[in-house]
């Protein structure tokens, strides 16, 4: 087994820069569905460049590298303590060389271990069979999707769609709830793994273990089949799009599995995963520990940026493009009161990262530096350190919901005239930018290596102290574009997408599978 940690190193390196074929071969599906005119069209071509992008760089196809977590088959007498220690050997290197993202926070004092190790992190799952090699399986699912996974317990009376029983059809109604309360925060479009049955802990990994099923496979229950068949047509008939721009693709893959389940429970658990759907396996000699094979196809040879064919015509409502303005940081509030939703905003100059550590602490402390004018970047960088000072490895949006207790006092307090995420913000924020004179900009989310590239050089970083992801770097851009989704004057895609896919989901109320 002296070629184990190396083959984990592999593995985690394979999973987190290459996407596999199956997953380029439904965004790819997911592009051609979607009219490239529109914002949504030119969002999953940004995430086809970047899924190319991560492959070349050998670089994280998304910031959140998320929470590593491994399952295991290994063949009886096989020593899983070792192997337990070679998993966080070859996470250290990996965080070390910039693959993963520190991740693992403390969650009393907010700390980051800073190499993903820590109580409970890494996940790692083993389980014996009774085959000689062994499977050793990774998926980095990041945080943004996480927090949209949802459990139902049935009966329910669910927003949009009525009651939902404990029979198929309730089953139905809670998976297009699911789709549709993710909006489009967990950086649709999504694959959604659901898990029938079981109790609340066993019913949510049922859920995550779907998330292992090949994209392309078919169910082998009939009625799981018919169902994710529907899902599939039905949630993309809800108009969320990609990053909830609005639009023709909603989802990319649903897969069902079921399990008993206690007389008094009936819960439906669904593992939301964004279209950065990392996940990869390798089959491994358990004298050697080298890796024998892959076990989901490798997407090098899967091009995402040839030109999609048979691109269906415009659909009547296609959101027009709005226009392309320029911005030089600082920002005046006469710039930003022109801004209108469904502008592309191109941003040239100084840009600071701020998520839930600095709203925080902005609250009721100073800025470090003068931020009239300022653009804030909701961003959890992944960033490497040599003789020349700190580099950006990748830098894609987080979701910026998470700010709204925070945002619109900040903006006052401090002149702000820009925020940069992704997943919009509520009614507090969208009434702050109209007092104040302020726009919310939506980037692409997971495109990290694609944002890295618009940035130039690290000015400096604040508050080093929380931790890489929530430290407040100032990073100098060029070439960084984003689309205005929230204006100075109270429009919002989001309160609009969100309010017409409810509409949508209302027409799915009727029973289905009776
Ligand atoms: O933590 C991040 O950088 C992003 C997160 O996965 C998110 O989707 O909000
Ligand atoms: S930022 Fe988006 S793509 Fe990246 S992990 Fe979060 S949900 Fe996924």
């Amino acid at each position: 087994m002296k070629q184990f940690e190396e083959s984990v190193y592999r593995l985690i390196v394979e999973t987190s820069t290459n996407l596999p074929a199956d997953v380029r071969r439904a965004v790819n599906r997911g592009r051609a569905a979607e009219d490239a005119a529109t914002r949504a069209g030119l969002a999953l071509s940004t995430i086809a460049q970047n899924i190319e992008m991560a492959e070349q760089e050998v670089s994280p196809i998304c910031q959140d590298t998320g929470m590593p977590t491994f399952v295991v088959h290994t063949p009886v007498g096989a020593n899983q303590i070792e192997m337990k220690k070679s998993i966080y050997q070859a996470v250290i290197r990996a965080t070390r060389d910039g693959k993963l993202r520190p991740n693992s926070v403390d969650s009393l004092t907010g700390s980051n271990s800073g190499d993903n190790l820590g109580p409970g992190t890494p996940v790692i799952h083993f389980e014996q069979w009774e085959e000689d090699d062994i499977d050793l399986r990774l998926i980095l699912k990041g945080g943004g999707c996480e927090n949209k996974n949802i459990q139902y317990s049935l009966p329910a009376e669910l927003e949009g769609l009525g009651k939902a029983g404990r029979d198929l059809d309730g089953i139905r109604k809670c998976i297009l709830h699911a789709v549709y309360q993710a909006q489009g925060q967990g950086c649709s479009a999504g694959f959604i793994g659901v898990g029938i049955g079981g109790d609340r802990t066993t019913g949510y990994e049922l859920a995550k273990q779907q998330l292992f099923r090949h994209a392309e496979d078919i169910n082998p229950h009939p009625d799981l089949q018919k169902l994710e068949e529907y899902v599939m047509e039905t949630a993309n008939q809800l108009g969320i799009g990609t990053m909830g721009f609005g639009g023709e693709v909603t989802l990319l893959g649903c897969k069902i599995g079921a399990m008993n389940r206690l007389p008094a429970s009936f819960f439906v658990s669904v593992a939301y995963n964004c279209w950065a759907f990392r996940r990869q396996g390798a089959l491994i000699d358990p004298v050697t520990g080298d890796i024998r094979s892959w076990l989901y196809e490798s997407g090098s040879h899967v091009a995402m940026n040839a030109e999609t064919e048979a691109a269906p015509a415009a659909p009547a409502e296609a959101p027009e493009k709005g226009r392309e303005v320029v911005l030089q940081t600082p920002i005046s509030e006469e710039q930003v009161r022109s801004l209108r939703v469904g502008d592309v905003v191109i941003i040239r100059g100084e840009m600071h990262t701020g998520r839930d550590a600095l709203h925080k602490h902005l609250m009721d402390h100073d800025a470090p530096l003068d931020l009239n004018g300022a653009v804030i970047y909701h961003c959890g960088p992944v960033m490497l350190k040599d003789d020349e000072g700190w580099h950006v490895k990748a830098a894609g949006p987080t979701t910026s919901s998470r700010e709204e207790p925070y945002q619109g006092h900040i903006l006052k307090k401090f002149g702000i005239r820009a925020v940069i995420g992704k997943g919009g913000m509520g009614a507090n924020t969208l009434q702050a930018l109209q007092e104040h004179g302020a726009v919310y900009l939506n980037a692409i989310g997971g495109a990290a290596q694609y944002y890295a590239e618009c940035i130039q050089r690290v000015n400096g970083v604040d508050f080093m102290e929380f931790g890489i992801p929530e430290a407040m770097w100032h990073l100098q851009v060029d070439g960084f574009a984003a689309i205005v989704t929230m204006d100075s004057h109270g429009n919002s895609l989001h309160a609009d997408v969100s309010r017409d896919s409810k509409a949508k989901l209302e027409m799915f109320k009727e029973p289905v599978f009776a």
